[in-house]
């Protein structure tokens, strides 16, 4: 028997608690959350996931600001922009959409983002806490999600082997630090990895991360493994992850379906950080709340 990690409905319960939280939080005078989401550029592919955070946020009672510039925004414009929101006091978490276009310095907004707002994690402070394992930082949004799916799982990583392909900065890298701190086993495979076969038939838990569509068969796995997909690709109209669903689906003991998986999950992991955010920003544990 197979079973089926189902990000989409552990999400819809997750969420509720939120909107729960929210309301108990604005119940009493406070104002509400508010996330400002920065979008540069026309790609379509943004535009969606963009929507889809926003349409998220309203359903929980957070308020989100939308920023869209035009492609040729410059660095220094971009830069004026997060500086603005990074001083507004009701502002408190911001999200810049990644990619950026070719011509604006992905380091440099990183960097200019205020740690206590970054709800992505991105920010070197951030990933600085969560290699120190110190508290009250942001955890990047999908490592987080998957950690929470396999907690409700009762999926524990200690003592296995979890095998990670993909060490992009925003999924495989964090994720890889995270899973140590749950004391597995970790490795990370990647383009110059000899053989990821080698890697992935180890695997307990293996947890794949490229956007290489169908990239993980059957034959690669070992019998019984939790197997992991974060990749989205879009394979004519229809959306597939990185594991070949069905060679893959009766050798493992549980497998998270693409879509329906770890992208829920990755929306309520930033509602999540947002109202961490918020609640650190508003000091509301200083008064009791
Ligand atoms: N479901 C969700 O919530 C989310 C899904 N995604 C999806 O996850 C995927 C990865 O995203 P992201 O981390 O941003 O991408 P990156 O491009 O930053 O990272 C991809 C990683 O995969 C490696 N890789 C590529 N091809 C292979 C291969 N054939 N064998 C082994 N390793 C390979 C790359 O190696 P190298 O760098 O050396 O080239 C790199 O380390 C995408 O499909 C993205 O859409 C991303 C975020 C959230
Ligand atoms: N600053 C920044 N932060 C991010 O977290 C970030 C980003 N930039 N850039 C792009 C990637 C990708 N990403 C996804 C989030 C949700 C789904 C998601 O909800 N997927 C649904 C629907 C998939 C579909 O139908 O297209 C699902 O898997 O069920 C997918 C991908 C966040 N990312």
């Amino acid at each position: 028997m197979t079973l089926l990690l189902d990000g989409k409905t552990l999400s819809e319960n997750i969420r509720e608690e939120i909107s729960k939280r929210v309301k108990a939080i604005t119940s009493k005078g406070y104002r509400e959350p508010t996330l400002a989401v920065v979008l540069v550029g026309n790609d379509p592919a943004s535009h969606i996931y963009v929507r889809n955070k926003r349409k998220a946020c309203q359903k929980v009672g957070i308020r989100s600001l939308f920023y869209h510039l035009p492609e040729n925004t410059t660095t220094p414009e971009l830069l004026d922009l997060i500086a603005y929101l990074n001083s507004e006091e009701k502002v408190d978490g911001i999200l810049v959409q990644l990619p950026l276009p070719e011509h604006i310095s992905q380091q440099e907004v990183i960097l200019s983002v205020s740690p206590r707002k970054d709800v992505d994690g991105f920010h070197p402070e951030n990933m600085g806490k969560l290699v120190a394992r110190i508290e009250g930082g942001f955890i990047p949004c999908t490592p987080l999600g998957i950690d929470l799916l396999l907690k409700h799982y009762r999926i524990d990583p200690k003592g296995k082997d979890v095998v990670i392909v993909g060490a992009g900065f925003i999924v495989g890298r964090p994720l890889a630090l995270l899973m140590l701190w749950r004391d597995a086993t970790v490795s990370v495979c990647h383009i110059h990895t000899k053989d990821i076969t080698v890697y992935t038939k180890k695997a307990d838990i293996l947890i794949s991360a490229t956007g290489v569509p169908h990239l993980i068969k059957g034959d690669m796995i070992k019998e019984g493994a939790v197997v992991i997909d974060v990749g989205i690709s879009k394979l004519g109209d229809k959306v597939v992850g990185d594991v070949d669903f069905d060679s893959v689906k009766h050798k493992v003991s549980a497998i998270t379906p693409v879509p329906g998986g770890v992208g829920p999950m990755t929306i309520t992991a930033l509602l999540l950080n947002t109202l961490q955010a918020y609640e650190q920003n508003m000091g509301l544990k200083d008064v009791g709340l």
